[in-house]
């Protein structure tokens, strides 16, 4: 039996066209999963080599499930990212009609995209959340629902049809979905890379926040996702999910990860992975100062003023 890959289904989800676009996802078996959780869970296990669920998108930011079953539990690894642009259908039952829609769902993070959209043409509708889009198609096949804002390929899956296509509320709507596994060593840098931290403050005081991420400032690395997660430990108590420019085997983000275990309580490496936004080697020009040669050239005179060689 080939290596299996696990992603949030039922099949028809977004996060299985996003994943077919992987050219290793060819040589897998790909196994649908009720939630993120689950499908995370089954590489936990070992019943899964890795896992491909949705982390982000540019709507409405990180998707949370995701973000909190990365930050807590055995650790795992990111090991790659895709991004696919998102439009939605409103797929329903043959036969229904607008004005028949009472009830509809679809994956929460999907609402935010759609949100305009109900409030012109459904204002009175009830909305659901289903596990994801998919299953939200999969629960109006069964009746359950009357519509479902889904991908228009789901709907022959699930005997639909759709009666409204490119249903997205801003232009340019993309969704970030993540592969993930066990820890293992990084992929090599391709010269345009990212890497995820999760970060836990060891205290509360002014500029707390501003002090972790002068880590990544002063060595030049810039930014791409700063969400806050509560630790579930009382109210105010948030932990860090940073996504960065660069590779952990670049000296500008070994020095900023260094820095980081120095003062933070906790330090969870997420991983250093190809960015899916620009192409091999198209990373921005590096700040003056921040290049491997010069971090090791300062490293060098350190240690020659050390030893009394300078
Ligand atoms: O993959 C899906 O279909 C999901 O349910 C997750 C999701 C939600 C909203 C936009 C893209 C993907």
């Amino acid at each position: 039996m080939p290596a299996s890959y696990a992603y949030l289904g039922p099949e028809g989800t977004f996060t299985e066209v996003a994943l077919r676009t992987l050219p290793e996802a060819a040589t897998r078996e790909l196994i649908p999963y009720v939630s993120v959780q689950s499908a995370l869970d089954a590489v936990r296990t070992g019943e899964a080599e890795a896992a491909f669920v949705p982390i982000e998108n540019s709507v409405e930011g990180g998707i949370t499930t995701t973000l909190d079953e990365l930050v807590a539990g055995e650790p795992l690894t990111i090991y790659r990212e895709v991004l696919l642009s998102i439009t939605f259908a409103l797929l329903v039952r043959p036969g229904t009609k607008l004005a028949d829609i009472k009830t509809v769902t679809a994956h929460p993070a999907a609402q935010p995209q759609v949100r305009n959209w109900l409030r012109a043409h459904l204002p009175d509708a009830l909305w659901e959340s289903a596990a994801s889009n998919a299953d939200g198609a999969r629960l109006v096949q069964e009746g359950r629902y009357d519509a479902a804002f889904a991908g228009e390929f789901a709907a022959a899956r699930y005997g639909l049809v759709p009666l409204e296509t490119d249903i997205h509320d801003a232009e340019n709507a993309q969704t970030r979905f993540v592969l993930v596994g066990r820890p293992a060593r990084p992929a090599a840098p391709t010269g345009a890379d990212k890497t995820s931290v999760v970060l836990w403050q060891r205290e509360d005081h002014p500029g707390a926040l501003r002090d972790l991420i002068d880590e990544f400032a002063t060595r030049g690395i810039n930014l791409m996702l700063l969400q806050s997660r509560p630790t579930g430990e009382g109210i105010g108590n948030y932990c860090f999910c940073v996504d960065a420019e660069g590779h952990i085997s670049d000296r500008r983000m070994a020095e900023a990860l260094m820095g980081l275990k120095r003062v933070c309580l906790q330090v969870r490496f997420l991983g250093s992975y190809p960015r899916a936004d620009i192409a091999p080697g198209g990373a921005r020009p590096l700040q003056p100062g921040t290049s491997d040669q010069e971090f090791l050239a300062a490293s060098d005179w350190v240690t020659r003023c050390q030893d009394g060689r300078f």
